[in-house]
């Protein structure tokens, strides 16, 4: 397929998943089944149409005055492929698969929005009702930090130290351009990828398949190395879904301890008994039952909540909740996170750690909730984060923002990870 047909389907896509409020992922699958002749390539060009498209939904539709599929396809090969309205117009002609290409109306517009200054949440490609939130967390750099959430992730890995180390993974991987992670101990980075490119398929790599690797954004990795889980310890993993930190609390652990992991909902744990298997953790026990969890009561060394919240980091990998996410969402992700937080604290023993991890940068999941809970329990203290982070990450205190008695925030212009919060209290003795 030329860039046109490419373009095409990328509106038939945008337009699937405005329509029918269809996910991004699902509504990308749908269109290569129902159009078997598209190669891999093509898949992933129009996969990054979309993508880029809805990363940067304000941006592209400002360029063009329109809030449609056409204006934010178009306008994600202006913003994100190096293309001007000349060489896409050229690339259109005699191409009969192809959009009409831009006509004098879109050409006027585009030519306009040059000369002024978009608004600020135009700029950080973001729904106007999210910029008091944002404004909130990051002051006056919001506007960059929301930014950056609007460019294209890199792939990050984390080195299963129970089974390989990084210099083995990295020689195996030589071919994909991963090098190791600034912050992460154990990651490996492959960059984002430019244009029509993707990322290779590292879950091929037989030593995938030997569980030397797994998929983790590095900010991710970070927040399960500054839980500082050692080994010998009793761990609730009180959150663990499909077991990202849990695999990294267990070879953080070098298998030697203890750690529940736990879940409200026992349909997400299902992924979590194959990565056990693969990466060869000996030391985790999966507890899907409310009464197999309270007879843990007071008795763990550390517990872990990797809290449900509004992924707000995230929104450069899912680009489509930054649009669906609604206030009311934020307030029920809200007393959920604060309701875990009462339930979870009975698990710590004296002197034990609870730690308190989002994938949001709201203020209000993140140094609210523990402000509140402390305020509440004066039976628990904040670590100092400041000496927590550079005892972690010595000389990295400058990749991210550290309140020193509320908690430590990642995000992708600061430490070039994912946004993630992270929050360590102590239960007196
Ligand atoms: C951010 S995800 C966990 C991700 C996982 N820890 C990882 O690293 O792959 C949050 C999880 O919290 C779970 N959850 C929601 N409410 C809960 C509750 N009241 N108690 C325990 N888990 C809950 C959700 O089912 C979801 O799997």
């Amino acid at each position: 397929m030329r860039l046109g047909g490419r373009l095409a389907a990328a509106i038939e896509v945008l337009d699937d998943i405005g329509r029918r409020h269809r996910p991004v992922a699902d509504a990308l699958k749908d269109w290569g089944l129902s159009h078997r002749f598209a190669g891999a390539g093509d898949r992933a060009a129009i996969g990054n149409i979309v993508y880029d498209a809805l990363r940067r939904r304000r941006s592209a539709a400002w360029l063009f005055d329109a809030d449609t599929p056409r204006a934010l396809a178009f306008g994600a090969l202006l913003l994100e492929w190096d293309e001007t309205p000349e060489s896409i117009n050229r690339a259109l002609e005699g191409d009969r698969f192809a959009p009409a290409p831009l006509d004098a109306d879109e050409l006027q517009a585009f030519a306009a929005r040059q000369a002024g200054d978009a608004p600020s949440a135009v700029r950080a490609d973001i729904p106007d009702w999210c910029e008091p939130l944002l404004e909130r967390s990051f002051g006056g750099d919001w506007v960059d930090e929301a930014g950056a959430l609007a460019a294209r992730p890199p792939l990050d890995l984390r080195v299963n130290t129970l089974l390989s180390d990084r210099p083995r993974v990295l020689a195996e991987l030589a071919e994909t351009g991963a090098a190791a992670t600034k912050l992460a101990q154990s990651g490996l980075r492959i960059p984002p990828i430019a244009g029509d490119g993707r990322h290779p398929n590292v879950q091929a790599e037989p030593s995938f398949r030997k569980g030397w690797f797994e998929v983790q954004d590095e900010g991710s990795q970070v927040a399960a190395e500054l839980a500082s889980a050692q080994p010998g310890m009793q761990v609730l993993d009180f959150c663990a879904g499909a077991g990202g930190k849990t695999l990294a609390l267990a070879a953080a652990m070098d298998n030697r301890g203890q750690i529940f992991a736990h879940d409200a909902e026992k349909a997400r744990l299902a992924p979590i008994f194959d990565r056990i298997r693969r990466s060869d953790a000996r030391n985790i026990q999966v507890l899907a039952k409310p009464a197999e969890v309270a007879r843990l009561a007071g008795r763990m060394d550390l517990v872990l909540i990797d809290a449900p919240c509004t992924g707000s980091g995230t929104w450069r990998r899912r680009p489509d909740a930054k649009w669906r996410l609604t206030g009311r969402q934020l307030d029920v992700r809200k007393a959920e996170q604060a309701e875990i937080l009462e339930n979870a604290k009975a698990y710590v023993k004296p002197g034990g750690r609870l730690v308190y991890i989002t994938c949001s940068v709201f203020r209000d999941e993140n140094h609210d909730q523990i402000e509140r809970f402390l305020d509440a329990n004066p039976d628990f203290a904040s670590l100092d984060h400041e000496a927590l982070f550079a005892d972690r990450l010595p000389g990295k205190t400058g990749a991210a923002r550290i309140d020193r008695d509320r908690g430590i925030v990642l995000s992708p212009l600061r430490s070039g990870t994912d946004g993630f919060f992270f929050a360590a209290l102590s239960r007196r003795v």
